[in-house]
């Protein structure tokens, strides 16, 4: 039976917000230029309506099986809703946060668009995802999860089953006998035994199929320029090119997914290659085959039967002469329509929304990059790091620059291959553009976002020698071309930059411009320039102390003793517009700036 194989992984850092989280929060006083948001939101989804300490709503559009509901049931509000037109769908998805759909609906753009943000997760019940537009998806920051191995049973299952019945004419011969005939003559098959089949797609359900057509006697050659030849060596299956399947195969089964280079992939050109009286098989999708070409190449008898359990148009048109031909034999797509299977789906779907749901990164992701449990454990601090980074870089440049260009440079001892930067990127991708847009970034839109708003990221490794114990060293992020509120956090080079480093598990900001400081990335922090003199932590210290505002770290960066110096003040609450003005006035204090993380 096939039973959920879906793992999901666990980020103990992506929360669901609490509700403060989902309210901006403006800067009062005037210096602070850029309207912030304190929160840090989970990496991948964040839940309006648990924001708001209710259920997610998760909307399920065509039949799941009950295991899968009930899983569902315990975190969120399901809505079963089938049969929905498109236009009823999209006026339900404004109220959901999730949408689970087999191959029957349609998640179109205008889906995402009218979900107006809220829709986080789409669980796809099997494996096909060409019924999502997947570029809206990943635009709108929705996570698609689908189900890719519990039905791959079932579908090479039904593939044997079609060989079979084809090779035997079962369904013509079962339908001549319910109308009163008794036709022995007309209804003789061929035989399996000993013919060629080739499988067109050698992935889950093809070396499935090919694993079976082999206790069947056959001859088994496969195609599949993704697939490696030890795979299909260890079952006995020789991997051949697309023309020698096409000119050698007595049966051709097709498995590929329907993607731009395999639609009609089976056409009038293509079938001209084949052997002449070649039988065809396809559960996969209706596209692959030009139809009007098979239907010519039946006719020609180039084809001498057909068994498809997948169409172009689902259901297809009634006077279809494909479906309507004798030597041709169809099911309605049912291919993973098994109880088994279909009880596997719903888990293993479920089994993904609900922890899409609560943060959790799906292994069956297919938008977002898929990264192993372990690799999030260790990145977790500098994770936080690299969104905090990004946060502070963006509120120091100045009101009216353009950020265009921001370089991040990794210091590691770990050679490349040992370290995925892809979650950093997006995080300090979502810390730079979050504090200045309306727009939610995580780890399925950061690039399309950053692209979109013409900002580009370069990224560059600083290769250290040492021991790689630990992924990192520093990261540190420059914004080049702009001008900053504070004008001390400009490199010798013109760009901003701050730099900072995790110790103990702690991120910690270690260098604004060419200033060393340390301070835990906490709260939120007052940078200050100030002439290097006795007294001056004193000084602002009391100023926060007379407005109650705990400070939680202070450093002091120098370039000389009495010269100038960097101070970095780390508070856990927002001081008052009067008390930062204060903080302004002290005479030795040159330049100073608030920055909320
Ligand atoms: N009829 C059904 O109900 C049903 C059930 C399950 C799966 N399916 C469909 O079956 C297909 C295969 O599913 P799967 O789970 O085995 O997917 P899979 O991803 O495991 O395998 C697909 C294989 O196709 C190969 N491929 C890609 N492009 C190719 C090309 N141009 N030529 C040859 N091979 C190519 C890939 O390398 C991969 O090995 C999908 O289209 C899926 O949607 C249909
Ligand atoms: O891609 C799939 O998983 C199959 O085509 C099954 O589709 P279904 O869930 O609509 O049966």
């Amino acid at each position: 039976m096939a039973t959920s194989s879906s793992q999901t992984l666990r980020t103990p850092f992506l929360k669901t917000p609490s509700l403060n989280s989902k309210l901006p929060l403006y800067s009062a006083f005037s210096v602070a230029i850029h309207p912030t948001r304190r929160s840090v939101k989970p990496l991948v989804v964040v839940v309006s309506a648990a924001a708001l300490g209710g259920k997610p709503t998760v909307l399920v559009a065509e039949k799941l099986g009950d295991a899968g509901i009930e899983l569902l049931k315990e975190f969120a509000n399901v809505d079963c809703a089938y049969n929905l037109s498109p236009e009823e769908l999209c006026t339900k998805i404004s109220l959901c946060d999730a949408l689970i759909v087999r191959s029957g609906t349609k998640v179109s753009r205008e889906v995402f668009e009218s979900s107006a943000g809220r829709l986080k997760v789409v669980g796809r019940a099997g494996v096909g995802i060409d019924n999502v537009d997947l570029a809206a998806a990943t635009e709108y920051g929705c996570l698609v999860v689908n189900a890719p191995t519990a039905n791959t049973v079932a579908a090479a299952e039904h593939g044997i089953a079609l060989l079979a019945a084809m090779a035997r004419n079962v369904a013509q011969a079962d339908a001549s006998v319910k109308a009163g005939k008794w036709q022995r003559n007309k209804y003789v098959g061929v035989s399996l035994v000993g013919k060629t089949l080739a499988v067109m797609g050698f992935g889950k359900v093809g070396s499935e199929v090919a694993r079976r057509a082999k206790g069947l006697g056959m001859h088994v050659i496969a195609h599949d320029p993704y697939a490696p030849s030890d795979r299909a060596r260890a079952i006995g299956v020789d991997l051949v090119s697309f023309d020698e399947a096409l000119a050698t195969a007595d049966f051709i089964s097709l498995h590929m997914p329907l993607t731009p280079a395999t639609s009609k992939i089976l056409n009038d050109e293509t079938f001209a290659k084949m052997k002449k009286g070649v039988r065809i098989v396809n559960v996969a999708r209706g596209g692959v085959i030009d139809e009007e070409a098979l239907v010519r190449a039946l006719d020609a008898g180039i084809v001498a039967q057909a068994a498809l359990d997948v169409f172009t148009q689902e259901p297809p048109p009634k006077d279809s002469k494909l479906v309507q031909h004798e030597r041709v034999t169809v099911t309605p797509h049912l291919g993973a329509s098994t109880m088994e299977a279909q009880e596997g789906v719903a888990i293993e779907v479920a089994e993904a929304v609900v922890g899409a749901l609560k943060g959790e990164l799906a292994a069956t992701a297919v938008n977002a990059p898929m990264v192993p449990a372990e690799v999030l454990t260790e990145l977790k601090p500098y994770v936080e790091l690299a969104e905090k980074l990004g946060r502070l870089a963006v509120q120091l440049v100045a009101g009216g620059s353009g950020m265009k260009t921001v370089k991040v440079t990794y210091a590691s001892a770990r050679g490349p291959d040992d370290l995925d930067t892809r979650l950093l990127r997006a995080m300090i991708t979502k810390g730079l553009i979050e504090p200045i847009s309306s727009v939610f970034v995580n780890l399925v839109n950061a690039d399309f976002t950053a692209k979109q708003r013409g900002l580009k990221i370069t990224e560059e490794r600083i290769n250290l020698d040492g021991s790689p114990e630990n992924p990192l060293d520093f990261i540190q992020v420059q914004i080049a071309n702009v001008e900053s509120r504070f004008a001390s956090s400009m490199s010798e080079h013109g760009e901003i930059k701050v730099e900072g480093r995790v110790k103990d598990g702690i991120p910690h900001l270690t260098k604004v411009g060419s200033f060393e400081v340390d301070v835990t990335l906490e709260g939120s922090i007052i940078l200050c320039r100030q002439v290097d003199q006795p007294g001056m932590i004193g000084t602002v210290g009391s100023i926060l102390g007379e407005e109650n505002v705990n400070v939680n770290f202070m450093s002091v960066g120098r370039i000389a003793p009495r010269k100038q110096a960097v101070m970095a003040i780390g508070v856990d609450d927002q001081p008052s517009n009067e008390a930062l003005k204060k903080i302004g006035d002290v005479p030795a204090i040159e330049e100073f700036v608030f920055l909320k993380l």
